[in-house]
């Protein structure tokens, strides 16, 4: 399944000046980031840093936003979430945050709001994951991690994303079934154009899959650039990624 066209030279991101805090704490200061349609970049930065804050800045879950954040080429700062997700945007929340009582099946029907000729369904995402067909009838509860996460990702893909949010998709995985889901799985979508955004705490993971990375700092972007130059750059390495 292609992602559909997009105008050309328009961003599938732009954050111009955000800035992110919870009350009196501010998270994030002054963040600018252009993401191009189909590009696959990963937000990097040791644990508190604030890439959920980032995340869920760019959803408009939580912390009060300042600043501007354009997605496929509309301001949307302070859309609610369910706007921002009819634009093409999906968040896989770190959790997962699958429902256990329902099964697979019912776990995605929750998703497919919008399906059209061409767009993703229930049937592209089982053709895509077979695994999850095989499981189509389980309660979500009876997956093992990958296949929970497998789950949350086919449920984002039916809601017609063209950017693909991951938060820490590798966390509680074993190391093989981590690769296997993030660097196959998602990289198979990227190559057939998805636009990925992926916040990671396992750096050469989410460097195997993005050609490039954003690394966040105490409050602002630390680097942003190829993720081929942050394996030479030990000082950046050990001091904001604890490599
Ligand atoms: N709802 C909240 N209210 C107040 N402070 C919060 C809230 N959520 C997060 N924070 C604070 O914001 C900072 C950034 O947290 P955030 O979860 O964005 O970091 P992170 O880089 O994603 O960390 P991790 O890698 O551990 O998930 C932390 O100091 C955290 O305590």
């Amino acid at each position: 399944m292609s992602a559909a066209p997009d105008p050309a030279g328009e961003p599938h991101l732009s954050l111009s000046g955000v800035s992110a805090h919870y009350g009196a704490v501010e998270v994030l200061r002054d963040i600018s980031l252009r993401i191009a349609p189909r590009e696959a970049v990963a937000v990097l930065g040791r644990n508190g840093v604030g890439k959920t804050t980032l995340v869920n800045a760019l959803f408009n879950l939580g912390p009060q936003v300042s600043g501007a954040i354009r997605l496929m080429g509309q301001e949307v700062t302070g859309w609610p979430t369910h706007r921002i997700a009819r634009l093409g945007a999906a968040l896989v929340p770190q959790g997962r945050g699958v429902f256990p009582n329902l099964t697979v099946a019912e776990n995605l029907q929750l998703a497919s709001f919008r399906n059209r000729p061409g767009t993703w369904t229930l049937e592209c995402v089982f053709d895509t994951f077979p695994g999850l067909a095989e499981r189509r009838a389980s309660f979500s509860s009876s997956l093992s991690g990958g296949e929970r996460q497998l789950l949350a990702i086919g449920r984002a893909l039916l809601t017609q994303a063209r950017l693909l949010v991951l938060d820490e998709p590798s966390e509680g995985l074993a190391p093989l079934m981590a690769e296997e889901i993030i660097v196959e799985q998602v990289g198979r979508l990227a190559k057939e154009g998805m636009t990925v955004l992926l916040v990671e705490q396992n750096v050469p993971l989410a460097l195997r899959l993005c050609p490039r990375a954003v690394v966040l700092g105490a409050h602002e972007i630390a680097f942003d650039g190829p993720s081929g130059d942050i394996l030479a750059n030990p000082a950046l390495l050990r001091r904001h990624l604890g490599v």
